[in-house]
């Protein structure tokens, strides 16, 4: 028997997060490994015209969940949508949903965020430091409570080249960061955010690091644990492999590359790829709550998920077996057949922007305008580039991170809690594992049937003919033009001519002696 799953077996749980990426596997894995768990509060604000209840009633009827539904068939009675917005005082929960909340409350799990690279700082730190202070100021009004996990980033410290499990310092107090976001006006925010963030990229990486601060802070009398994952990936094993559902990190990347719209990207090939599966992510998560809630340790745990000391994987081969599944299992409806590579400077960059995305986009749309239809292509080149630029640091970048606390809590599971909750990524084939994410992306994300890859097949075939008749037909006209204008080509172009009229004519006359 499971020590974790029986630990949770009996537990009112709340996740902040829920409906997110991360959030879902969380649910999933404690549904299908605890049934008898008591509730999951989940957290949720009303979006995109649905209720919360809609939301979650389509989270439950979704794929992920069907191995759920069939081991807890009641998973609809034992997940509690509450109202909540974390942007909100309170986050806007009602009275009495926060008087269940605080009564019953055993575990915590905090998933939610804002992920955006761009966020204004403004919203990236309401969300990212002062809704987790206010939730750990929650927290601590309940009598329950075990344990409380925060979801953090293995690149909260990306400025440092080797990252220990500690919490580093930043040079102005979160107090002070979130104090200044109430009378400062977006203007001068904006002016003073390089100027905070300093040498992070962007204003998620410095958020998040200002929340675990404050978790350090603010959690010191509560069992605290802060899991710091890379980047991460697809499913690996479970539910089932390649499970994706929205464009973060790769996943937007691989699709650009698999349509054919991304041909070079600005890349270190041997710098290490530190992805890790979410299922991996939410293995260690709960191991870790169950380690929090149970032995007590001293001070805030920090937990490293990744992957790069364990299994290193660099991005020359994780983009080579992107590129060798599409051969494999093509994209329908491609642009242009999947064909990229990496660049190394930024003159090499800009070119094949121009070459082979600008280009190409420009030339589709007047296809398009002249057939009458809008033009779109290049919109989404744009949209594409920027993307790219904002993701363009962590493919250029390495890092260590070293990975003793989560190597000591390995070795603290049961044989049986190694293999239900297996975080060992040792044991991860990365290739067959790129296979399942592009798969996952194709099926999950896309939508596109399996039983379509022969038509996508085919499609490619067609653009791979259009590709040849265009050179040749570029190769015509530019050859066309240097006749026209330049005596060396014309030279040329009469000594091929009649050296091939007299190759044919030998060839002719020597068959007509045969015969
Ligand atoms: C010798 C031979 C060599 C051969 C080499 C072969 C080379 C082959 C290469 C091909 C293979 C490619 C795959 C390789 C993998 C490389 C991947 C590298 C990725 C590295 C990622 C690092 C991330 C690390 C982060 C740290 C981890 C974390 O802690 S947090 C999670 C990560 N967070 C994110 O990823 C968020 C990033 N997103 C944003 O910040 C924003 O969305 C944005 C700024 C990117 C865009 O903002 P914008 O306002 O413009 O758009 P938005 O409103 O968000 O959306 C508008 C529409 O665009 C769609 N969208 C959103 N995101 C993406 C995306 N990533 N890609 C594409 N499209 C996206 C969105 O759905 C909207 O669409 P509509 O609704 O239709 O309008
Ligand atoms: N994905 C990754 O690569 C990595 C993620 N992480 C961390 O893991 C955690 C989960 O990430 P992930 O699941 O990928 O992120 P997602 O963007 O998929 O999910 C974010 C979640 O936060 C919720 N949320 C955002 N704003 C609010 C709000 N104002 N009120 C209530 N809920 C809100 C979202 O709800 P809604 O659906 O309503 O928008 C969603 O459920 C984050 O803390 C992130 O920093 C760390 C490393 C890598």
């Amino acid at each position: 028997m499971s020590t974790i799953a029986a630990f949770y077996g009996s537990k009112s749980i709340l996740i902040t997060g829920a409906t997110g990426f991360l959030g879902k596997v969380l649910m999933e894995k404690l549904f299908r490994t605890s049934p008898d768990l008591k509730i999951i509060y989940v957290l949720v604000r009303p979006k995109a015209g649905q209720t919360l209840q809609q939301r979650v009633f389509q989270i439950l009827n979704s794929k992920l969940f069907e191995k759920v539904k069939e081991i807890c068939p009641n998973v609809h009675e034992k997940i509690r949508p509450v109202s909540a917005d974390l942007n909100q005082h309170d986050f806007g929960i009602s009275k009495e949903d926060m008087d269940e909340l605080l009564s019953s409350t055993n575990i915590v799990f905090h998933c939610a965020a804002t992920v955006r690279f761009d966020d204004p700082l403004r919203h990236a730190v309401q969300l990212n430091v002062t809704a987790t202070q206010q939730l750990l100021s929650m927290a601590s009004q309940m009598p329950k409570l075990e344990a409380f996990i925060h979801l953090s980033t293995a690149f909260s410290n990306c400025n440092l080249k080797h990252i220990d499990e500690v919490i580093y310092p930043c040079s102005v107090e979160p107090k002070k960061i979130i104090d200044s976001m109430e009378w400062l006006d977006d203007a001068i925010i904006d002016e003073i955010t390089p100027k905070l963030i300093g040498d992070r990229p962007n204003t998620y990486t410095y958020t998040k690091a200002l929340g675990e601060i404050v978790v350090q802070q603010e959690g010191a009398n509560m069992n605290i644990a802060i899991i710091r994952p890379s980047i991460v990936g697809a499913t690996w094993q479970e539910p089932f492999p390649g499970w994706v559902d929205n464009l973060n990190g790769p996943n937007g990347l691989i699709i650009a590359a698999g349509k054919g719209f991304l041909r070079a990207i600005k890349a270190t090939p041997m710098a290490i790829a530190d992805l890790i599966p979410a299922d991996t992510v939410v293995n260690l998560t709960l191991a870790a709550g169950w380690y929090t809630a149970v032995h007590r340790p001293k001070s805030t745990l920090i937990y490293h998920c990744t992957s790069g000391n364990l299994n290193p994987c660099n991005w020359l081969k994780m983009g080579l077996q992107v590129l060798a599944t599409f051969e494999k299992v093509p994209f329908e409806k491609a642009f242009r057949r999947p064909k990229a590579d990496f660049t190394a400077t930024s003159f090499t960059t800009h070119y094949w922007n121009a070459v082979s995305h600008r280009a190409p986009a420009i030339i589709y749309d007047v296809y398009l305008r002249l057939t009458g239809r809008k033009p779109r292509v290049t919109k989404l080149m744009n949209r594409l580039l920027r993307t790219i630029s904002m993701l363009e640091y962590f493919i250029n970048h390495s890092w260590e991170w070293s990975t003793h606390n989560t190597e000591m809590l390995m070795s603290m599971l049961s044989p049986e809690d190694q293999r239900m909750f297996n975080f060992d990524v040792r044991q991860l084939n990365w290739l067959e594992y790129i296979e399942n994410y592009v798969v996952g992306v194709k099926k999950y994300l896309l939508k596109e049937d399996m039983a379509g890859v022969p038509e996508a097949r085919q499609h490619l075939k067609r653009l791979r003919n259009i590709h040849y008749l265009f050179n040749i037909a570029l190769f015509l006209i530019i050859w066309r033009l240097l006749i026209a204008r330049w005596q060396t080509a014309r030279n040329v172009w009469f000594f091929i001519v009649s050296f091939c009229s007299k190759f044919l004519s030998y060839f002719r006359a020597s068959s007509t002696l045969k015969l």
